[in-house]
């Protein structure tokens, strides 16, 4: 089947001052209908700049290439007019922190029909019908009074829960998360990642869920991406991914998820260093300086992704193999051979 959308081979070189920062480096992956997909690593991976590039919501001082196809049709290189209906109308964003996103100005009523008027081409007693309709979807109590008040009067789960009902206004066939939560508190955090999987099944949209935070997929992704320093080491259903995590990367990610029962074993782990910053396409393992497993090998050639030792894509010279401890939250041995 064709996947709804198909990303090729992208890479995102930024101009700066202080020289190239490629910031993505030949990334491909799909996503498919319906679908969860969550694209996960740490700050300064990729993940934003990526999905800025599906749409072409990247700074002037950026070079893509590449190849975004949503139900095949190539995205890169539409003429900002073409991208700024494809947004909006087929993929819809939702940010982190939703008062920059909303006009404090303008009731969020008033903010959600503005959508509903110029992508929608809607009357305004339609608009009124559907804006109300769309507050109760995601779960908004009291609507009428909620579409009257300003974005200050509402709390910044309601807030969110306006930027989802805003980008769903116009039945987007993808729906891109960016850190939909990370501004929340915890509660309200699990209440907005529930709406988001309850919303993608009632509506058919699909999910691209970027996030720092591999603890926040278990429940909600069917899939996951994990990027490190612009390039996709690791993809798998989310099952597979968490009991049998191939790169050391991503076990690394998974030891940084708070897990009680792991408390015993001195609690939470993180991984030493920092994600550098590239340069150039190092024909090298970026990850090398900060694995614990690293060989000669490693700072010789570039892995790319090739099925690993439990069947997923894995892009590790010496990947991990073992089911995790359940109990432990700890891997087993390594299978690579070098
Ligand atoms: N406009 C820009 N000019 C130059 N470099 C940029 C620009 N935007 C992003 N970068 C660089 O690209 C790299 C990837 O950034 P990106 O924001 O995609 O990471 P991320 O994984 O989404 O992290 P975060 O969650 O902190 O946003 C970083 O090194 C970042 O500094």
């Amino acid at each position: 089947m064709t996947p709804l959308m198909s990303v090729d081979g992208l890479t995102v070189r930024f101009r700066t001052e202080d020289g190239p920062v490629l910031a993505v480096d030949t990334a491909s992956f799909t996503v498919a209908e319906r679908e969860v997909l969550a694209l996960v690593g740490e700050s300064g991976c990729g993940k934003s700049v990526t999905a800025m590039a599906l749409t072409g919501l990247l700074p002037a001082n950026a070079e893509v290439r590449g190849s975004v196809r949503l139900t095949g049709r190539e995205l890169l290189g539409l003429s900002e007019n073409r991208l700024s209906s494809v947004r909006g109308k087929e993929i819809a964003y939702v940010f982190q922190e939703p008062m920059t996103s909303l006009n404090p100005v303008m009731t969020v009523g008033r903010q959600i029909r503005e959508v509903l008027y110029r992508h929608q081409r809607m009357a305004r007693a339609g608009a009124r019908k559907r804006a109300l309709e769309l507050f109760e979807q995601v779960g908004i109590p009291e609507p009428h009074r909620r579409l009257r008040e300003y974005p200050h009067q509402l709390s910044g789960g309601m807030r969110q829960r306006v930027m989802i009902a805003m980008a769903l206004a116009c039945r987007p066939t993808l729906l891109v998360a960016d850190e939909p939560t990370t501004a929340l508190d915890v509660t309200i955090q699990a209440d907005i990642l529930d709406l988001l999987r309850t919303l993608s099944a009632e509506t058919g949209t699909a999910v691209l869920l970027i996030t720092h935070d591999l603890g926040v997929v278990a429940d909600i992704a069917d899939r996951v991406v994990v990027m490190y320093a612009g390039r996709i080491i690791e993809e798998s259903k989310v099952d597979s991914l968490f009991a049998t995590p191939s790169h050391p990367y991503t076990r690394g990610l998974l030891d940084a998820v708070p897990n009680p029962a792991r408390r015993a074993d001195g609690g939470l782990r993180e991984i030493p260093g920092l994600v550098p910053v590239l340069r150039s396409a190092e024909d090298v393992c970026t990850f090398a300086d900060r694995c614990g497993h690293v060989q000669e090998r490693c700072r010789a050639s570039r892995p790319t992704l090739a099925p690993g030792p439990v069947g997923h894509p894995v892009a590790c010279w010496y990947p991990l193999g073992g089911r995790v401890d359940e109990r432990t939250g700890l891997s087993g041995a390594r299978t690579g051979t070098g």
